[in-house]
C-alpha cells in the first residue's frame, strides 16, 4: 500500500495518450524530466510505479457548487427545471447551518479529489434571508483545510435580490471572484453591470453564469464588451452559455468574436444542463450544450464541468470528470483529445492555473488511471487510480475484480 501524501521524486512505467512508457522526474512541484521508461528496475522511497496506468494532465473541476452538493436527498425536491431548482434550494437553505454546509462540501470535495481533480472553482450561494454568509464561511473554512490537496477558488454567486453590500462582505470574508446570474434578473444588463462594477471596483476577476436558458435574449456577447478592456491575467469566465446553443451560426458570429477578442473563457456543463433545460419539449428536445464546436473553431478558452452534484439542479452525478469528458463526446460531439482537453488543460487555463502533465516546465499535478489509451480510460472511467498534487500523492484507489469466468 503507498501512503498518501508522500512528496515522489519519480514516477516510473507510466503509458502516455500518445502510447510511451516513460518515467517522470518531479522536483518542487514540478516536471523536471521525462524519460523513456526502459530498463529501469526496482521502486524506490520516492518513487511510485505506474506500470498499466495511464498518466494524464490532472482534471480541474471548473464550475461547482460544493454549497449545494449531496443535498439531493435531504431536500428531496422535485424534478424539474432551473426555477423549480433554485425554489426549492432557497427554501430549504434557510435550514442550513455553516457545519452541514461545510459537511456535504467535504464530501464532495473528497469526491473529486478521488476521481482525480486536484483544483476546483466553486461557487457559493450568498443565501437569502439572515446570516446570508454561512456557506461562504463553510467554504473558506475548507479551502483553509485543504490547501495542501487541492487548488480551491471561490465565487460568491450574487441573486439578483443579493445587495452589493453581501457581496462585498463575502469578498472581505476572502472569496476570490464575483459570480452572478444576471440571466435571472428582470433587467439583466442592469444586473450584470452592477456584479461587473463591484468586481472592478475590488479588483477581482469574475465567473457569471451566463444565459443559463434556451430562449431568452442574449447577454454574453454584452459581457464580453464590459471586459474587453480590463488587465490582461484577471479572471474572465462565462459558465453554461446555453442560449448560444440555439443560435444559429449567423446571430452568434460578433458575439464569438466579442468573447475571443475579450478572452473569455467560456465554461459547458453538459452534466446539469443537460438534465435542467429541454423540460418545455416533449420529444427531440433542445438541450443545454453551448455552441461547442463554433467557439472551439474560432479558438476561444472551452472548459468543461460538472457544475451541480446530486442536489435539486441535477440528481446525478459522480464528481468524476470523465464523466464530463464522455459527455462531451456523446452530447457535445467533441473529439476524444478535444473533450479531455476541455476537462484538464483548457478547466486549468480558466482557472488561471499553468498547465499541468508530462512535459518539462509543467505542474506535477497527475491522474494515473488503470487502462491503455484515453478511448478506454474516458469511457470506462476505471476506478483504479492514483492522484498527484504538485508532486504529491494525494489519493489513490484500489479495486479488486472477481469473475466466474
Ligand atoms: N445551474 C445552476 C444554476 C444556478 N445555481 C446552481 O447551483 N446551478
Amino acid at each position: 500500500m503507498t501512503a498518501l501524501h508522500r512528496k515522489l521524486g519519480r514516477l516510473i512505467g507510466a503509458t502516455l495518450p500518445d502510447g510511451r512508457v516513460v518515467n517522470v522526474d518531479m522536483a518542487d512541484g514540478v516536471v523536471t524530466s521525462v524519460s523513456p521508461a526502459t530498463g529501469v528496475t526496482g521502486v524506490g522511497e520516492d518513487d511510485l510505479d505506474l506500470t498499466g496506468f495511464l498518466l494524464l494532465p490532472a482534471p480541474a473541476e471548473p464550475h461547482a457548487h460544493l454549497d449545494k452538493a449531496l443535498s439531493w436527498d435531504e431536500i428531496a425536491p422535485p424534478m424539474g427545471d432551473l426555477g423549480r431548482a433554485i425554489d426549492s434550494w432557497r427554501a430549504h437553505s434557510r435550514t442550513m447551518t455553516t457545519e452541514s454546509i461545510a459537511a456535504r462540501a467535504t464530501a464532495a470535495l473528497r469526491t473529486m479529489l478521488q476521481a482525480g481533480t486536484t483544483a476546483v472553482r466553486t461557487h457559493v450561494d450568498l443565501l437569502p434571508g439572515p446570516e446570508p454568509l454561512r456557506g461562504v464561511e463553510a467554504l473558506t473554512g475548507l479551502r483553509d483545510q485543504v490547501r495542501h490537496l487541492v487548488d480551491l477558488q471561490i465565487v460568491a454567486l450574487a441573486a439578483p435580490d443579493t445587495p452589493d453590500a453581501t457581496v462585498h462582505a463575502a469578498l472581505d470574508l476572502g472569496v476570490d471572484l464575483v459570480g452572478g446570474a444576471p440571466h435571472l434578473a428582470p433587467d439583466p444588463l442592469r444586473d450584470l453591470d452592477r456584479l461587473l462594477a463591484i468586481a472592478h471596483e475590488r479588483q477581482v476577476g469574475t465567473d457569471i453564469h451566463t444565459d443559463e436558458n434556451l430562449t431568452h435574449e442574449p447577454t454574453l456577447g454584452h459581457y464580453a464588451r464590459r471586459v474587453r478592456d480590463w488587465p490582461a491575467g484577471r479572471i474572465r469566465s462565462a459558465g453554461h452559455c446555453v442560449r448560444q446553443g440555439t443560435q444559429s451560426p449567423q446571430e452568434l458570429a460578433p458575439t464569438i468574436e466579442a468573447v475571443r477578442e475579450a478572452g473569455i473563457g467560456v465554461i459547458s456543463l453538459p452534466v446539469t444542463n443537460l438534465y435542467l433545460q429541454g423540460w418545455d419539449h416533449p420529444v427531440s428536445t433542445p438541450r443545454g450544450l453551448t455552441a461547442l464546436r463554433a467557439f472551439l473553431d474560432a479558438g476561444v478558452l472551452v472548459a468543461g464541468g460538472a457544475d451541480n452534484l446530486r442536489d435539486p439542479f441535477n440528481p446525478m452525478g459522480r464528481g468524476d470528470a470523465l464523466e464530463t469528458a464522455s459527455l462531451l463526446i456523446t452530447a457535445g460531439h467533441l473529439t476524444l483529445d478535444e473533450a479531455y482537453d476541455a476537462v484538464s488543460t483548457g478547466a486549468r487555463a480558466v482557472l488561471g492555473l499553468p498547465p499541468a502533465g508530462a512535459e518539462t516546465g509543467r505542474a506535477a499535478d497527475f491522474l494515473a488511471v488503470r487502462g491503455a489509451n484515453l478511448a478506454e480510460v474516458v469511457a470506462a472511467a476505471p476506478a483504479e487510480r492514483r492522484v498527484i498534487h504538485r508532486g504529491v500523492l494525494v489519493a489513490s484507489s484500489s479495486v479488486v475484480h472477481r469473475s466466474a469466468f
